[in-house]
């Protein structure tokens, strides 16, 4: 995994923990999963608007958001980034309309 994620999923879990007053990330674990999914709407909106702006440097700072409020989403349900990148990789060559297709023939 990017040494970057590992790094600020660290520092994810240490905020559980922290005080509130002196951490973003301990006050949105502090206020809960109802204030963390209100964050992770609004950030994917604010990609939504950074893509149709024209993307560029915008998209990319507003995905950056959205990725790092989605990781306090899993951390709140004490899961962690590399369960995701499983995922991906046990998707990996599959293509999604087979995967589609397959799940219709259930
Ligand atoms: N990567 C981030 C990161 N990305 C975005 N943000 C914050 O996420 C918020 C983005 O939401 P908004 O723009 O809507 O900001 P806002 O108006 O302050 O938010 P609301 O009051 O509406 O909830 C901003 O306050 C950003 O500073 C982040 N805050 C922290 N991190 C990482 O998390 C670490 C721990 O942060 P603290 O817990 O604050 O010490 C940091 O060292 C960074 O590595």
């Amino acid at each position: 995994m990017s040494e970057i994620l590992s790094e600020i999923q660290n520092v994810l879990e240490q905020r559980k923990s922290a005080d509130p007053e002196t951490s973003y990330t301990a006050q949105l674990f502090h206020k809960g999963e109802d204030k963390i999914l209100k964050k992770v709407i609004e950030e994917a909106g604010e990609v939504l608007m950074a893509s149709k702006d024209g993307g560029g440097e915008h998209l990319i700072y507003e995905t950056a958001d959205l990725w790092f409020h989605n990781m306090i989403l899993l951390a709140h349900h004490g899961l962690r980034v590399e369960d995701v990148l499983a995922e991906l990789a046990r998707r990996q060559g599959l293509s999604g309309l087979v995967e589609k297709a397959s799940r219709a023939e259930k």
